[in-house]
Formats: C-alpha cells, sequence, structure tokens
C-alpha cells in the first residue's frame, strides 16, 4: 500500500493543478448523474400526478426539461473534460516516470545491469508503468470522487426528501459498498499479481524463444521451451478467468446494493408522502437518485480489481526510481606528467559473499604505447580485472590510477574519452556498419568515413565491406549478417574510432584464424602509437605482440 501511494505522489508531484481540475469534474460529472436521474424522477412522477389532479394545463413543463436537457449535456462536456484532463495529465506523468525508472536502470551497477535481462528491463519499462496509468484515474480519483458525492447526495436528500432517506441510502451504499469492494479488492490481489507474473514470463520466454530459436533447435529443446511458454499463457488465462468470476459477482452484489437503496428509499419516501410530509414526486427523488449512486463505485470496482497488479508494478518501480545516483565529479584532474597512463595499486575485488577474491592482490603499470598481455586459466578472473580497471565496478581494495589521477576523480564523459573496453561479447545494433561505428565518434564527427575506413583497415575488416556495400553494409539485431570473428573486429574498429589513451580488450583474437589474428592486433598497435593496450588472450602466439605478460592465478 505504501508502495502505491508513493507513486501516486510521484505521478501527481508536476500535475497537480490537471489532476484537482480533473478530480472537480468527475464530482461534477456523478452529481449531474444523480441530480439528472432524480430530476427525471420527479419530473415524470410529478406529471402525473398533476395529470391525474385534472391540473396538468397548469403544470410548468418547460423548467423541468430544460434541467434535464442541461444536465444530460453538461454531464457529457463535464465528461470530456474530465478525460482530457486526467488522461492527458497521467500519461505526460507516465512518460516522467518512464525517463526515471530508464536512468534508474542505466545508474545500476555494471553487474546488476547484465543480469537484468533484455525482457526484464522491457517489462519494467513498459508493462510495470502501464499497469500504474489507472492508478490516478482508475483508483485515487474515483475514490474522492465517490466520497464527494455521497456527501453531497446526503446532503441532497436530507433537505429534499427526508433525513430518513438520506440516513438509509448513506448507510446501505457504506456498508454495502464498503464491504464488497474491500473482499473484490482482497479476492482479486492474488489472482492480479499472477496475471501479471504470468504476463511478464510470456513476453520474456517469447523474447528468448525467437532470439534464441536456432540454438534451442540444434539442441532439441525447442518443443519443450514453447511448451513452457505456453503454460505461461494457460496461468495467465486462468488468472483472468478468476478476475471475470471477481468481477462478475461484485458487480452483481453492487447491483443488489443499490436496489436494495433504492428500496429503502422508496419505503421510506411512500411513507413521507403518505403523511404528506413531502409530495410523491419528491419521494421518487430517492428513490432515483439512490439507483445513480451505484455509478459512484463502479470505476472504483475497476481500479481495485487491479490492485495487486499495481502494487507489485509500484515496488519494482520505486526500486529502480530509487537507485541512488552514482557520485560524479565535473573537473578533469591534471595528469601527472612522466605518470604511467594507467597504474593498480594492490588491486583486490572480491564479490559480496564470495569465498575468496575474484583476483589480486595485483600491482602493475602500463605506459604509453605499452602492451600488457592477461593470461590466466578460465575463470580466473581477468574480465573482472578489466571490469574493474574501467571503472565499471569497484574495487573491494587498492587503487587505480589513470594518468595519475586516481579512476574517481575522473567523471564518466573524460573518463570514457580516455580509456575504452571491448568486452567478450559486445552489443552490435541493427542498422548500417556507419551506424554502429558512429556509436563510438562525437556527435561532430559521426559522418567521417575517412577514418571509419581506417579503423576498420585496422581491424582487417575494408576488404570484406569493399566486397558489400561499404558502410552502409547492413546488420540484422545484434550484428548478425556477419560471422563472430568479423563482428568481433568490427566492435575492436569501434572501440579503436575513440582513440582512447588505453584500450582494454577482452579475447580479442577468440575465433580468429593466426594470420588474421595477429594482423588484428598489428593493426590496433599502428592506428594507436601513444595508447596503453591491455588485452586477455587465451592463445599461445598472442604473447609475441606483448610487451610484458600478467598471469592471473586462481
Ligand atoms: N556477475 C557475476 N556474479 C558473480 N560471479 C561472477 C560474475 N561474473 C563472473 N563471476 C565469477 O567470477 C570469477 C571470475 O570471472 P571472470 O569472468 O573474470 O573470469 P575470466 O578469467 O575472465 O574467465 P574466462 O577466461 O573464462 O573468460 C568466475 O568464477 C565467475 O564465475
Amino acid at each position: 500500500m505504501k508502495s502505491l501511494l508513493l507513486v501516486a505522489r510521484l505521478i501527481s508531484e508536476n500535475e497537480r493543478q490537471a489532476f484537482l481540475r480533473g478530480l472537480i469534474l468527475s464530482i461534477l460529472v456523478l452529481i449531474m448523474g444523480a441530480a439528472l436521474l432524480g430530476l427525471s424522477g420527479w419530473f415524470v412522477t410529478a406529471a402525473a400526478a398533476a395529470g391525474i389532479g385534472g391540473i396538468g394545463i397548469a403544470f410548468d413543463f418547460f423548467r423541468p426539461s430544460a434541467g434535464v436537457r442541461f444536465l444530460a449535456l453538461g454531464r457529457a462536456a463535464a465528461r470530456y473534460g474530465e478525460r482530457m484532463l486526467s488522461h492527458d495529465a497521467t500519461l505526460r506523468a507516465l512518460a516522467r516516470l518512464r525517463g526515471a525508472v530508464h536512468s534508474g536502470i542505466t545508474r545500476l551497477p555494471h553487474e546488476v545491469q547484465a543480469r537484468l535481462r533484455g525482457a526484464e528491463a522491457l517489462n519494467r519499462l513498459t508493462a510495470d508503468i502501464d499497469a500504474l496509468d489507472g492508478l490516478m484515474l482508475r483508483l485515487v480519483l474515483p475514490f474522492f470522487a465517490a466520497c464527494a458525492t455521497q456527501a453531497v447526495a446526503f446532503v441532497a436528500l436530507w433537505f429534499l426528501v427526508t433525513p430518513a432517506t438520506a440516513i438509509a441510502v448513506m448507510a446501505i451504499y457504506s456498508l454495502g459498498g464498503i464491504s464488497i469492494l474491500t473482499l473484490a479488492a482482497l479476492r482479486a490481489h492474488a489472482p492480479a499479481t499472477a496475471a501479471e507474473a504470468s504476463l511478464q514470463q510470456i513476453r520474456a520466454q517469447s523474447l528468448d524463444l525467437m532470439r534464441n530459436r536456432a540454438d534451442l533447435a540444434v539442441a532439441g529443446a525447442l518443443e519443450r521451451q514453447t511448451d513452457a511458454a505456453l503454460e505461461a499463457v494457460r496461468a495467465e488465462e486462468a488468472a483472468r478467468q478468476r478476475l471475470d468470476d471477481i468481477d462478475l459477482w461484485s458487480g452483481a452484489a453492487l447491483a443488489l446494493t443499490a436496489g436494495l437503496a433504492a428500496t429503502a428509499a422508496i419505503f421510506l419516501g411512500g411513507r413521507a408522502a403518505e403523511a404528506g410530509i413531502i409530495s410523491p414526486a419528491e419521494s421518487a427523488i430517492g428513490f432515483f437518485v439512490a439507483l445513480a449512486l451505484a455509478e459512484t463505485l463502479t470505476t472504483l470496482r475497476r481500479g481495485l480489481a487491479e490492485w495487486g497488479r499495481m502494487q507489485g508494478a509500484a515496488g519494482r518501480v520505486l526500486a529502480l526510481v530509487d537507485t541512488p545516483a552514482r557520485a560524479t565529479t565535473q573537473t578533469a584532474p591534471a595528469p601527472r606528467s612522466g605518470a604511467p597512463v594507467l597504474e593498480a595499486k594492490a588491486l583486490v575485488h572480491r564479490r559480496p559473499g564470495a569465498e575468496r577474491a575474484s583476483f589480486g592482490p595485483l600491482s602493475f603499470t602500463l605506459a604509453a604505447g605499452e602492451t600488457l598481455l592477461v593470461t590466466g586459466p578460465s575463470g580466473a578472473g581477468k574480465s573482472t580485472l578489466l571490469a574493474t580497471l574501467s571503472g565499471l565496478i569497484a574495487p573491494s581494495s587498492g587503487e587505480i590510477l589513470l594518468s595519475g589521477a586516481p579512476l574517481g576523480d575522473w567523471s564518466e564523459a573524460r573518463l570514457r574519452e580516455r580509456l575504452t573496453l571491448v568486452p567478450q561479447r559486445s552489443a552490435l545494433i541493427g542498422g548500417t556498419i556507419a551506424e554502429n561505428l558512429a556509436l563510438a565518434l562525437p556527435e561532430e564527427r559521426a559522418q567521417d568515413e575517412d577514418r571509419m575506413w581506417q579503423a576498420l583497415e585496422a581491424v582487417h575488416l575494408a576488404g570484406v565491406l569493399h566486397a558489400r556495400e561499404g558502410l552502409q553494409t547492413l546488420l540484422g539485431p545484434q550484428g548478425s549478417g556477419l560471422s563472430g570473428g568479423q563482428a568481433k573486429r568490427l566492435a575492436l574498429a569501434r572501440a579503436a574510432l575513440r582513440r582512447p589513451q588505453v584500450l582494454m580488450l577482452d579475447e580479442p583474437t577468440e575465433g580468429l584464424d593466426a594470420a588474421t589474428a595477429h594482423g588484428t592486433l598489428l593493426g590496433l598497435r599502428q592506428l594507436l602509437p601513444e595508447a596503453g593496450i591491455i588485452f586477455v588472450s587465451h592463445r599461445a602466439p598472442d604473447a609475441a605482440m606483448a610487451d610484458r605478460v600478467l598471469t592471473i592465478t586462481v
């Protein structure tokens, strides 16, 4: 509940005026609806009574019928205005919330981000935010509108009909409404949560199925995975069915409440009319207003059915919005002249709860133009070392100096200008080769084709691309359309385009034949003669390209 309230505050923060106006209009819609039915009931009964009494000629038909027309049209106009205001405000607020969740995801620690699968991140940004669109529209605003309308109706019935009618209608609606809505909300919580969880699972599994179709087919697991996805579809259907059942009985129970309130109103009003306290037409007001008040609870009923779905989404969205900001500095430290481009001092990394350190303590320096090869058995911590050196994860102890200044003193932008990492699995985007390469270039140089070709030459890709459509060669999602080795070299070319002072490469030669591997490393070194290069490799011949070797042991 607390998370829903916090998200409601977040959504309404910058839209207070619009939501307040929307609330006033939705109260007006409900009041006009009740007044319309009450006036119509009074009008029909009073007209009939005038006819029976033989005084029809003297009865004023015009003012009540003008009132009916005014209320009918006014209600439609108020409904239109309310939708425009509150829906518009909700869409704007959700767009802002989506932005906040997105930047929350980008602020997550590197390893958490890596674990947050694409489908999960997508669910957070789409399904969770979409689930919250009903928070103001179907819960908060209808709740206040229902309370205000019931209060106004109570006062109106007290004075226009009888106090007893007002008390009876109010009591039946309060007791019936509160108990039915509470019961429906409690019963709907579990199926609403289950339906949402299944829906997120369907999305994640469908994406996995589409993305890994070939792997699953050759592993003979396609049918099993498809069945698992269908199982989630069936679970979602079952949960929706339970929600529909709850919707049906709660709707019926609310209709019964309205019927009860109307019966009580006609009974009490009738008795007052018999006693001559009010006219029969006035007693009809109580009956029709009691019927119309059912509308105050309908929207709220729909909102409460989604309560479980909204609550889960609110918790996940808040967790991301509250991701602490990364400490950033805006000033670039003055590099110490003569300092190595990179220096590690007694560097250790240990994951929380891990028995042993991922690596370290390690101390080494890297001078400009120097090439350092990092080797060691699989799982020794080589990739973790590169992630730590590039500032993506924090060391447990020790210090990293870039051009003599601690890594933490560099602003993110300055750090990325000077230091680049090509991980084992780098991401290429669907689009042209030029678009992929342009990601590494500053905006003003994004069209610098000469520089792009230079980098492609260095990694021995220029020939392959000249034989195709050059920089306009189109790649599919995740760079499909190139061989594994070519995709890897395209990622290397992209990193080299940034002309960093320190270039870190995680297994750049994996999957390449000996000649291409040698040519690629040589090409990079010639393209960036001043850069310090650190590369991880398991291939013995690559040692020939290194000035020094750092071996990490498990
Ligand atoms: N995100 C993570 N969470 C927990 N443990 C991790 C994570 N990433 C890696 N590890 C563990 O840390 C250890 C070092 O992993 P790392 O990827 O750095 O090894 P590596 O030397 O690069 O291996 P390889 O040569 O196989 O690529 C391994 O035992 C690995 O299982």
